[in-house]
């Protein structure tokens, strides 16, 4: 039994800005009175009935909270403690002030290849870590990983941490996948295929990430989501000349190991790690 708070979290916390928002949580800037310390609070809309469309079943909610919980790593945000209200599940998560990759990138258009490599490598690191636990996340992509606050060293990556494991599956053996609602860009060939998913699937995203990070520009995005799931079932991206003018063979080389169709052939983060794309950083 989860020993969740109860009460009003303002008793505790002084509740701020927003700070982003999904389809059934708000994700807001809390200070705790007692310690003046900031935390980022996700407040999470439970799903009162069977057959309503609104709000998440609390044992999805609980699951968000025991891989969390499972999860002990300087680059995944932390859980403090976890709110039960009429309406909601609120998640005090640890604050990570720096922002998102998604703006961090936007600001730059496009990132030097160290730049890239150092983000890469730490993402590596933790999903390699998470991997070992047999725990996915499923929802890889620039929104999800967040920037470290203070100034980063020239031509050198922030540091940065992950955020939001609400897709997040302990994958034992090749769970089936249902409706997977990862992110239309980011999701692998065989989710889309309906085959059963497992780690494999988050390499992949990391293979978008990197292409992203490298060109800024998206390799499977359509018009519509309908567009984009047909080009990454056809395996249909190019490196374009322009968008990667003087990106080495190398980082190619590395993104090709990560668009690989078959997930039991695609790289493993272990492997990505020992890349030399990576290991020349
Ligand atoms: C400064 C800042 C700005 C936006 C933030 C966050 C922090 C943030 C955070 C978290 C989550 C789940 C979402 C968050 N969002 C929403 C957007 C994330 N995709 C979190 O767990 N810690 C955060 O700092």
């Amino acid at each position: 039994k989860y020993p969740y708070r109860t009460g009003a979290i303002e008793e505790d916390y002084e509740v701020g800005q927003d700070l982003g928002a999904g389809q059934f949580a708000v994700v807001k800037r809390v200070r705790h009175r007692k310690t003046g310390k900031f935390y980022a609070a996700k407040y999470i809309r439970k799903r009162k009935v069977k057959t309503s469309r609104r709000g998440v079943p609390q044992e999805e909610i609980e699951k968000e909270i025991a891989v969390l919980q499972d999860l002990d790593h300087p680059r995944i945000v932390k859980l403090r403690e976890s709110w039960n209200t009429a309406n909601e599940i609120i998640l005090v998560l640890e604050l990570v002030s720096g922002g998102e990759l998604f703006d961090y990138l936007a600001e730059r258009e496009q990132l030097t290849e160290n730049e890239a490599a150092g983000i890469i490598k730490q993402v590596l690191e933790t999903i390699s870590y998470m991997h070992e636990l047999k725990i996915a996340h499923f929802d890889l992509k620039p929104e999800n990983v967040m920037c470290l606050p203070g100034n980063v060293p020239a031509g050198g990556a922030p540091k940065i941490k992950l955020v939001d494991f609400g897709l997040s599956q302990r994958c034992d053996l090749g769970i089936e996948v249902t409706a997977m609602h990862g992110t239309p860009e980011f999701v692998a060939p065989e989710v889309l295929a309906f085959e059963p998913i497992g780690l494999e699937a988050d390499l992949w995203s990391i293979g978008v990430i990197t292409y992203i990070l490298l060109s800024g520009c998206s390799p499977f995005q359509g018009d519509d989501k309908a567009e984009t799931f047909q080009r990454i079932a056809q395996m249909d991206y190019s490196f374009d000349d322009e968008d990667f003018a003087g990106v080495s063979q190398d980082a190619k080389d590395f993104i090709e190991m990560l668009f690989t169709r078959n997930p039991l052939e695609r790289a493993t983060a272990k492997d990505c790690l020992k890349s030399s794309w990576i290991k020349r950083f």
